[in-house]
């Protein structure tokens, strides 16, 4: 198996850079996806399922159920949060992470302005949700990051002539 994972702080444009990578042949997985799924079956917010997961079933709890239901060869794993999660890859498959940066105020404006339901409403929710995703150890990840892009001050097509040298 191989893998490119994506990470980097809300907002930053994981998404963005993750959908860039799936139209270079790679299967599509949202660690997000499978959190707000399991929002939907229990009734908790998205926010408490992050926590709980990886509190009640360990650390790598949201890559296992990726990996468990993961069909393919080459994929694009989109939003890991800790380096525990990167273990659980490298531990199965050559893996590479691109490592996603942009500053406080663009996120802040980009999740402001796209609206998802659990997109945060006030600047307070939105350092909040910053320190839960620190918490989980996404700053460490930065240290094993295998390419790291900016962000900010670019266009979506900038972006995806610089990944195509990367990947
Ligand atoms: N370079 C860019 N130029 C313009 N808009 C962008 C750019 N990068 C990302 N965006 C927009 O910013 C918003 C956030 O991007 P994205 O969803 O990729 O972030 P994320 O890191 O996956 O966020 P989260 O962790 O909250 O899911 C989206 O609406 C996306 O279209």
């Amino acid at each position: 198996m191989q893998f490119v994972a994506v990470a980097g702080l809300p907002g930053s444009g994981k998404t963005t850079v993750a959908k860039i990578v799936e139209k270079r042949g790679y299967v599509y997985m949202s660690m997000g996806d499978v959190v707000r799924a399991v929002a939907q079956k229990t009734g908790m917010t998205p926010d408490k399922v992050a926590v709980f997961m990886r509190l009640e079933k360990g650390r790598r709890a949201v890559v296992k159920h990726i990996l468990e239901t993961a069909k393919g060869e080459r994929f694009v794993i989109d939003g890991l949060r800790s380096p525990e999660e990167l273990d659980a890859l490298e531990e199965v498959g050559k893996t590479f992470l691109i490592y996603v940066v942009a500053s406080k105020r663009t996120r802040y404006t980009r999740l402001y302005s796209r609206g998802r339901s659990d997109d945060p409403l006030t600047y307070s929710q939105f350092l909040m949700r910053d320190l839960r995703e620190l918490k989980f150890g996404l700053a460490d990840l930065l240290a094993r990051a295998d390419y790291i892009v900016v962000n900010e001050n670019k266009t979506i097509e900038q972006l995806e002539e610089e990944l195509s040298l990367v990947i």
